[in-house]
């Protein structure tokens, strides 16, 4: 006999599924883009700023709580930024939403080794987490073509 699951994806529903948010903080024009400090396999390479979603946490709560925490910034959560990109053989998902600053607040690298602000013609000159590269694309429409435009 056939099993039809809820999610209407001929797939068995995953109890497990850890869902990772992103903030691509957008300020006039540019994208705030985040080294990572750790772990050594991904050191050096660059993210939206972000994280798990915890057990009763919102995706919006856990993208607020997430850019306190790494870069001490108050944020407005926006519309979804690209596709939902599965991780770690589909045992996670990344998300990312478009987000404003809230007044001046002015990110500090509490927890990266680096963030810089990139215009769309920036984008491709940091190497971003493998799983960045659709949301990426998506986000380029969004952003000021290059530097000195605003
Ligand atoms: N924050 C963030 N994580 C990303 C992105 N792209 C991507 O593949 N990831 C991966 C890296 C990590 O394996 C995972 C997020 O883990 P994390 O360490 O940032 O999350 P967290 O702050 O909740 O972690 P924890 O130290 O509290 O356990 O998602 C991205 O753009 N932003």
């Amino acid at each position: 006999m056939r099993t039809e699951w809820a999610n209407g994806g001929g797939q068995p529903p995953r109890r497990d599924l850890k869902v990772i948010v992103g903030a691509a903080i957008i300020r006039d024009g540019r994208v705030l883009a985040c080294a990572r400090s750790a772990p050594p396999e991904v050191a050096g390479m660059w993210e939206f700023p972000g994280g798990k979603v915890e057990p009763g946490e919102s995706e919006t709560d856990a993208l607020v709580r997430e850019c306190a925490e790494e870069l001490a910034v108050r944020v407005e959560i926006g519309d979804r930024v690209g596709r939902n990109v599965k991780m770690a053989h589909g045992r996670s998902v990344l998300k990312v939403y478009s987000a404003s600053l809230v007044e001046d607040d002015q990110p500090q690298p509490l927890e990266h080794s680096a963030l810089r602000w990139l215009s769309a013609a920036e984008l491709d000159s940091v190497t971003w987490l493998p799983a960045d590269a659709p949301i990426v694309a998506a986000l380029r429409p969004l952003l000021a073509p290059d530097a000195t435009r605003q």
